[in-house]
């Protein structure tokens, strides 16, 4: 039996780890093994690559951004991700390639399509079955990283037309591949965005055993 691999992407204080922790609850108590993981770190590794990336002082280049968060990738997918969904585990994971492509790609103006690759390349070409993208308001989404009062890393201190640019390049990439993306709106209460998750992930489960 193959896994199921569930990804959360949307831009910092969307609701990600909100909402894959509902989701974890949900699945578990669905009777289903999970392993609820994100990028950057989910590896011994991983997490040694997120403090660089996220917190070093000097300047990063773009590419050497880009490779950072490729690296943390194939280490996760090719110890972790691979494994458990080999194991026929459900796979919740808190951001993956589409990260690269809306960050360093449109946010780094970097050359999408080369991003991709290379994220697909570190990924031994590994696509998540289902993608939910956490659409928020700009200043939603600040406001409550604000509230949560905790330090910026270096991605979440970029201006607010970096900002722009993610969630654009976001809503590009779920207009570009409608069957593993849902787009839910993240300024509904969690509860209800939760309750469409799960919609999602059901209709998923049940298609996938229909012989
Ligand atoms: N649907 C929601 N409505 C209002 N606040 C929310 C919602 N989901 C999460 N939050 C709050 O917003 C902040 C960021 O949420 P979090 O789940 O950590 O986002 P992310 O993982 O995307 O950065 C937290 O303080 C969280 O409690
Ligand atoms: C996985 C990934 C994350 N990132 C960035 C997005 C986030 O600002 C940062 C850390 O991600 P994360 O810990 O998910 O932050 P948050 O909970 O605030 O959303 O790393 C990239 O730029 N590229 C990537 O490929």
């Amino acid at each position: 039996m193959r896994g199921v691999f569930i990804t959360l992407e949307g831009g910092d204080g969307s609701g990600k780890s909100t909402q894959a922790e509902k989701l974890e609850e949900w699945l578990t108590e669905a009777g289903r093994t999970v392993v609820r993981t994100r990028e950057p770190g989910g590896t011994d590794f991983g997490n040694e690559v997120r403090e660089i990336v996220l917190h070093s002082r000097g300047h990063i280049s773009p590419r050497a951004e880009a490779l950072l968060y490729a690296a943390d990738r194939a280490q996760h997918i090719a110890t972790k991700v691979r494994p458990a969904l080999e194991r026929g585990d459900v796979v919740v994971q808190d951001r993956y390639l589409d990260s690269s492509v809306a960050y360093q790609g449109a946010g780094r103006v970097l050359d999408a399509d080369e991003v991709r690759r290379l994220s697909l390349w570190a990924a031994e070409g590994l696509l998540p079955d289902i993608t939910i993208l956490l659409d928020l308001d700009e200043d939603l989404a600040r406001a409550r990283l604000d509230s949560a009062n905790k330090r910026f890393d270096r991605l979440e201190a970029e201006k607010s037309d970096f900002h722009r640019r993610v969630r654009q390049a976001y809503l590009d990439l779920a207009e570009r591949e409608p069957q593993r993306f849902l787009v839910v709106d993240a300024a509904l209460p969690p509860d209800q965005i939760a309750a469409i998750v799960r919609g999602r992930v059901e209709a998923f489960v049940a298609a996938s055993e229909t012989p």
